[in-house]
């Protein structure tokens, strides 16, 4: 699944894997699965993490740690995003991507 950012957040109508930063005494894991929950209302299962990312933005340093998920339940419902969409891995790369997101897809890409 792909969201697209809204207008409203940082580097907007870019796309991107859903998510969001881990707070003080989470892991990893746990991050994925409550932000999924808070902005889609979807429920996942982690099945693997795959290599991290780190990129430099002009205003900060970020690391993405992308996860592959099995949809467990839910609603689909989109509290934050302006619009999500289910895409093969070959179709990726028609995206107008948030930068530091294009390790990861090439990483989907050849799997
Ligand atoms: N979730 C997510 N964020 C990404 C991706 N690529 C990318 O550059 N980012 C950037 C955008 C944001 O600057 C940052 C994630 O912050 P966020 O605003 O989504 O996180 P959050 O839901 O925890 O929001 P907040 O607590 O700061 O309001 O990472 C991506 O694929 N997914």
């Amino acid at each position: 699944m792909i969201c697209q950012r809204s207008q409203m957040m940082d580097l907007p109508l870019k796309w991107e894997f859903p998510g969001g930063k881990v707070e003080t005494g989470e892991d990893e894991e746990a991050t994925i699965v409550r932000e999924i929950r808070e902005e889609l209302h979807l429920e996942i299962a982690v099945v693997e993490r795959l290599r991290p990312v780190e990129h430099d933005y002009p205003a900060f340093r970020i690391c993405l740690v992308p996860f592959i998920a099995e949809l467990l339940g839910g609603e689909l419902l989109l509290e934050e995003h302006a619009d999500a969409k289910w895409v093969a891995a070959d179709e990726l790369d028609r995206y107008d991507w948030a930068p530091a997101d294009v390790p990861i897809v090439e990483q989907l890409r050849n799997r």
